[in-house]
């Protein structure tokens, strides 16, 4: 049965939503499913905008012909060639022939890649600025490079000042009906999910998701419809300044994030003493994690977030603790940059792993490492009690 909604009187949703899948993209658990938006301007020409994954295509196609009925598809705008948003194209083309798609250059070669010649595909590639009328709308293109792959744009429409905005400003997390942020409780319920979505997904890309913030700045927004989640129509301004933090790699706020990677417990133990210590001195809402059972990309979207990490490692076989060195790679892997940091590190006969993680984080980009780093042989011993309020004093006085 059909699915689709209406957003105007001549745009409609015809996505379709995954709460089955346990990894996106076979690596970030998604416990609130995810959807797949993808788009049908019904103007004097018909134009889809993006087709979905592979998941809900029987339902995206069903949405697609309801819509369609008599009329023929004229364009189908491929924004994104990922396949979660292209795995329906073929089956498209091989329904509507006729159907123009409209593209980059790169995005026209994966199209021959992912499903091989289309000997009668008809094509139109564009570049930044060029435009296609379809009747009451003219459409836009802004090239949006790295805006997580190679060929992306993202397409303006001038008409009802609407951006098609690809994967940038998605979301995990399914569409349970309510279609529109401002219908859902976003900020207490949904916002983690789009961080970790953004920081995981996206964040590496910081420099080109500015400069597509840069382009958009120059066009008159009202709405922002996304290939993942909730379509934005208020409150844009502060969605966007949410992707100007990430995306500028600045903290979203003074916050302090411990995570600690311990094998019996008297890591642990240090850093529970360590967040005690910071309480103490009036520190609110800092956050403990364990790296063995927290997933690094929860940590990721965490480390985005917060001004301050703080890293207590065990030495593993002379190295870091597993668990922990995946993340501190993760973090380096989505170019984090600009944090303050603390260090404790752990072993019984010769413990490397803080100058290791040392290693690691003096390989980004501005990281402040505080002082005192503290090094525990097996167990914190009453001793070290200074140099732990040492290390809780300095992370304070840096907030
Ligand atoms: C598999 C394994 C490898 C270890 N390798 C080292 C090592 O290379 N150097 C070291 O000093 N300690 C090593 N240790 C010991 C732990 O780092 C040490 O006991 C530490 O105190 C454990 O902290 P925890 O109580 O937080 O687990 C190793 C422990 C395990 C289980």
């Amino acid at each position: 049965m059909y699915q689709h909604r209406a957003i105007t009187e001549d745009l409609y949703w015809i996505g379709g939503n995954d709460r089955r899948l346990a990894l996106f993209e076979n690596v970030y658990p998604i416990p609130r499913g995810v959807s797949y938006n993808a788009y049908l301007l019904m103007d004097e020409k018909t134009v889809l905008l993006d087709t979905v994954d592979k998941s809900v295509s029987d339902v995206f196609l069903e949405n697609l012909e309801h819509l369609l009925g008599e009329r023929q598809l004229d364009y189908v705008i491929v924004n994104h060639m990922e396949p979660d948003h292209c795995a329906a194209l073929g089956q498209v083309l091989h329904r509507y022939p006729e159907a123009v798609v409209v593209c980059t250059q790169k995005a026209l070669d994966m199209i021959g890649q992912f499903f091989g010649a289309f000997p009668a595909l008809r094509s139109q590639t564009v570049k930044e600025g060029d435009t296609l009328t379809t009747g009451r709308h003219t459409l836009s293109f802004v090239m949006a490079p790295m805006v997580h792959w190679p060929e992306v744009m993202v397409t303006y429409d001038a008409a009802d000042k609407i951006l098609f905005s690809a994967d940038a400003f998605g979301t995990f997390g399914a569409l349970g009906g309510n279609l529109f942020a401002d219908e859902i409780p976003f900020e207490s319920q949904w916002l983690e999910d789009a961080r970790r979505y953004y920081t995981n997904i996206v964040g590496k890309y910081g420099p080109q998701v500015q400069a597509l913030l840069k382009k958009a700045a120059s066009l008159e927004i009202q709405m922002l419809c996304p290939l993942h989640g909730p379509i934005w129509r208020e409150n844009i301004g502060w969605f966007l300044d949410k992707y100007m933090h990430w995306s500028s790699y600045t903290p979203e706020e003074s916050a302090v994030m411990i995570a600690y990677g311990s094998v019996y417990g008297n890591t642990e133990a240090a850093a529970f003493l360590l967040a005690s210590r910071l309480a103490e001195r009036g520190v609110r809402n800092v956050l403990l994690y364990d790296v063995s059972v927290t997933h690094p990309s929860l940590l990721v979207a965490e480390a985005f977030r917060c001004s301050h990490l703080i890293f207590a490692s065990a030495t593993y076989n002379a190295g870091i603790f597993p668990c922990m060195e995946t993340l501190l790679l993760e973090l380096k892997a989505h170019s984090l940059k600009n944090r303050t940091i603390g260090l404790l590190d752990n072993g019984t006969w010769a413990a490397t792993a803080g100058n290791q993680m040392r290693t690691v984080l003096e390989s980004m980009q501005n990281m402040t490492i505080l002082e005192p780093v503290i090094h525990i042989k097996s167990a914190l011993t009453e001793a070290q009690l200074p140099e732990l309020d040492a290390l809780a004093d300095a992370v304070a006085a840096s907030l």
